[in-house]
């Protein structure tokens, strides 16, 4: 059962299901201006002719034709303003629902998918598109319901005036037309090269400007390095641009010439009528008017308006490829078994690939079960961490296969099993919010229960009566929002205090130690038997000082399990945990000694 493919109508039919009735007004008030316009320009021919025939008899004429004209432009310009005010409305209400199907979208595709630098391009270009669709549609609405209604009525008019009169016209209007579409291609191609310098650009300018990368950028002294690759990713991004620039230029100029042309030739025809008295001078006035009017307001359309879609429209596709990406969940759909509880774990040949081609886990076998409290250790890059994701379903084998409760992941619901892990992660999040909000982040209708957030604060060493948290539980954790500014450490025992808040099955402490001083670190250790009761526990570590907490350690080397067993067996087989342990113990010895 294939769900049907969103295309750009799809798109644009859910922005106007926002508010029918408003979007309508808005063209419906269009088209007022556009007849009003156009009649406008008519009217006009009839106060020259009569002003050209002046006598006493028609003076009157004259001011009832004056007045005429001055009902039509003003009904023309109020029309434009209530359409444009129905506009601006119509903008915000829509970028907020688009950007909010981006954002769902987002959250149900796979953790995975964001590792691939191309992907998360992928991902910055959909959010410019998202906040551009509602421009595109404009502009196309414009198009039918202001500038088409104008351009017919001008062009009915001049047909009825001579028919060569109109043709010539449509030299003005094709060229541009034309060329808008050749432009479109080459917007496109520009954004598929621009999107990464923009990201590399953007990356490099967070050395210089985020405060978390500035400190020690200017204490290494690598400011200046950092400024050179910034400005050249700058340059390359800003000569691309001026690469196509030139091809739109010369694609424009000779539009543009075609349309001056097409111009030249109606006002020559023109003349040629009224010498031959063909016309009257009123119409020739009415006709100059009528093609200056229309000149401006193509140039507004096309150079300005159609251009700037036509340049974003490659970023309002990658929106629709985007929203049109099946998610991990919707591929699940049909199989889901929830999973209740996570009682046993068992990896079967699983192997991992990032999406750039680095294998980082090879054929592992594995057994996991209830109670279990798991030390992994292993050299940098030994595949540790993506282990730990593998199991929290957090990524998908490449190869093998994963089983919960002995039932194989394809047959399980992949959000279900994420419900049950919970984390400690290397890189943790320092979360701009309250520091409740910080804690009770995983399930966030519980932020108020301030009992058991103040026992795992306090647990973990925090105690949200201190001075430094002016609102309690309620202070902001960052001096930017009149909070507090947390050490290292501190935001260490948050991200603890945060994991543990969870419901879970399984508890992954990947390095969770790195920023403690050594008596937290300590009392983490003490604390760990009890958060691991009845749980499944992995402990990703360098120190061998939590080992002694875990009932089995896993030695992990170039993207396999090398050894698995106890501290007692493993000192006596593994020649790799031997010298491990030794090289720490002697560490402590030597400080001793002095
Ligand atoms: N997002 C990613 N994209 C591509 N390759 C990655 C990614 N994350 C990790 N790797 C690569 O996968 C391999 C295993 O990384 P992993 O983080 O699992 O190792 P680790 O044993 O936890 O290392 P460490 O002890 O340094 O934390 C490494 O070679 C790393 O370069």
């Amino acid at each position: 059962m294939n769900k049907k493919k969103i295309n750009i109508f799809h798109v644009f039919v859910d922005i106007i299901k926002i508010s029918p009735i408003k979007f309508f007004s808005q063209y419906f008030f269009s088209v007022l201006d556009a007849i009003f316009l156009g009649l406008t320009t008519y009217q006009m021919q009839k106060v020259f002719d009569s002003v050209i025939g002046i006598n006493n008899k028609n003076l009157k004429n004259i001011i009832v034709e004056l007045i005429y004209l001055t009902v039509f432009i003003i009904i023309s310009e109020v029309s434009s303003g209530i359409s444009e005010y129905f506009g601006e409305y119509y903008h915000d209400m829509t970028l907020k629902t688009l950007l909010k199907n981006l954002n769902l979208k987002i959250a149900k595709i796979s953790p995975n998918f964001f590792n691939n630098s191309e992907n998360r391009d992928f991902v910055n270009s959909a959010i410019v598109g998202a906040k551009s669709v509602r421009r595109v549609l404009n502009v196309i609405m414009d198009l039918l319901f202001l500038y088409l209604p104008y351009y017919l009525f001008i062009e009915i008019y001049l047909v009825s005036l001579n028919p060569i009169l109109g043709i010539s016209m449509l030299f003005i209007f094709f060229p541009v037309l034309f060329s808008q579409i050749i432009k479109k291609s080459y917007y496109e191609k520009l954004e598929e090269n621009h999107a990464p310098l923009r990201r590399k650009k953007n990356i490099y300018s967070s050395y210089i400007k985020n405060k978390n990368y500035l400190k020690e950028t200017r204490t290494l002294n690598a400011i200046n390095y950092i400024f050179k690759l910034f400005n050249k990713t700058s340059n390359e991004y800003h000569n691309l641009r001026l690469i196509y620039q030139k091809k739109v230029n010369k694609i424009d100029s000779i539009s543009k010439l075609m349309t001056i042309i097409g111009y030249i030739g109606v006002l020559g025809l023109t003349i040629y009528l009224i010498m031959k008295n063909e016309i009257t001078i009123g119409t020739f006035a009415a006709v100059y008017i009528s093609l200056s009017n229309l000149f401006g307001l193509m140039e507004e359309i096309f150079e300005y308006r159609l251009g700037d879609s036509i340049a974003v429209y490659g970023k309002v596709k990658k929106y629709i490829n985007f929203l049109n990406l099946i998610e991990n969940s919707k591929k699940n759909k049909r199989l889901k078994n929830i999973v209740e509880e996570i009682k046993s774990i068992e990896l079967k040949n699983v192997s991992f690939t990032y999406p750039t081609g680095k294998e980082a886990i090879k054929n592992i076998n594995l057994k996991i079960k209830k109670g279990d409290r798991i030390a992994v250790i292993g050299k940098n890059g030994a595949g540790k961490t993506t282990l730990s994701k593998l199991i929290l379903g957090l990524y998908k084998p490449t190869s093998g296969e994963i089983c919960y409760n002995e039932v194989p992941s394809s047959l399980l619901s992949l959000k279900s099993i994420r419900n049950k892990g919970t984390a400690v992660f290397q890189k943790f999040n320092r979360y701009k919010i309250t520091l409740k909000e910080n804690i009770a982040i995983s399930n966030i209708k519980n932020k108020n229960e301030e009992d058991k957030i103040e026992d795992i604060l306090n647990s973990v060493g925090i105690n949200s009566l201190d001075k430094k948290f002016i609102k309690g539980l309620n202070t902001v954790l960052s001096k930017e929002f009149e909070g507090t500014e947390l050490s290292g450490g501190q935001w260490q025992k948050v991200a603890i205090a945060r994991g543990i808040f969870k419901n879970y099955d399984i508890i992954v402490l990947d390095e969770p130690t790195a920023a403690l001083d050594p008596i937290s670190e300590n009392e983490l250790y003490e604390k760990f038997e009890e958060i691991s009761k009845n749980k499944i526990a992995i402990i990703i570590t360098h120190r061998l000082a939590s080992i002694k907490y875990c009932n089995k350690i896993i030695i992990m080397d170039n993207k396999k399990i090398v050894d698995v067993g106890e501290h007692s067996e493993l000192l006596k087989n593994s020649v790799y945990y031997k010298k491990l342990w030794y090289s720490q113990s002697e560490l402590y010895e030597k400080c001793d000694r002095i």
